[in-house]
């Protein structure tokens, strides 16, 4: 929870006690299903939470916008995102129902209204979004392929709108054929050892105007 107040101190009180109680939340339902692994649980905020968050410190979301985090497991990075942004409204897609359980739990505990999880595969999903988040699901031509009829064809984003993904490792080869992919380092925002290899990418997609 430090980890949070050292990088976003400027949250409301009712977003930080969500941080805090979400813990707590996890760690209750990680003992009926294992949603987050045993190491990853005992460093849920740094792991999870501020990972999920790193998306924030590349992409500010506007009140109204509308967000989809496809394969979110257990709500990652869609939880944490939309404590951070309670004006937005962030639809959660799981095609694992057990998931989409914890989702819903996890969602109710910290009474979250601005999400909504939906127990279906990506592809099914029918909707227009201001901008698509992930983390761990596909590699980027599969994913592209899932979501790119999904993004809003006009952007409230200062001409800004497409996919936001969580990414490791060398994505050189991965991201050959995508010549407008903006790679983010989360080492430029946070100086835990873990964000060393890790990064945002940002794929924008066409809009009018
Ligand atoms: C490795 S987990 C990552 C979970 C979460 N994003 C995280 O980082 O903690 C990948 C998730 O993607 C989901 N998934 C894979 N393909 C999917 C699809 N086509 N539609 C919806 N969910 C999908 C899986 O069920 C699984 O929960």
């Amino acid at each position: 929870m430090e980890l949070i107040k050292k990088y976003f101190p400027n949250l409301t009180i009712e977003q930080f006690s969500k941080f805090e109680k979400l813990e707590e939340l996890y760690k209750d339902w990680n003992l009926k299903i294992n949603v987050v692994s045993r190491k990853d649980i005992d460093e849920l905020y740094l792991r999870h939470v501020l990972h999920s968050l790193g998306i924030a410190k590349v992409q500010e979301f506007l009140p109204d916008s509308k967000i989809l985090d496809v394969g979110t497991g257990g709500g990652f990075p869609g939880i944490p995102l939309a404590i951070m942004f309670p004006d937005s409204e962030f639809h959660l897609v799981d095609s694992i129902g057990k998931k989409i359980k914890v989702v819903e739990e996890v969602k109710g505990g910290l009474d979250l209204q601005n999400v909504k999880s939906f127990n279906e595969r990506v592809e099914d999903i029918n909707g227009s979004y201001d901008f698509i988040v992930s983390r761990a699901v596909a590699v980027m031509p599969t994913f592209v392929r899932w979501v790119k009829g999904k993004i809003a064809k006009e952007s409230r984003h200062e001409r800004r709108n497409g996919i936001l993904y969580l990414k490791g490792g060398d994505l050189t080869e991965e991201l050959s054929d995508y010549k407008t992919a903006q790679v983010f380092d989360l080492s430029e925002y946070f100086e835990e050892d873990f964000f060393d290899t890790k990064k945002v990418v940002y794929l924008p997609m066409k809009y009018k105007g």
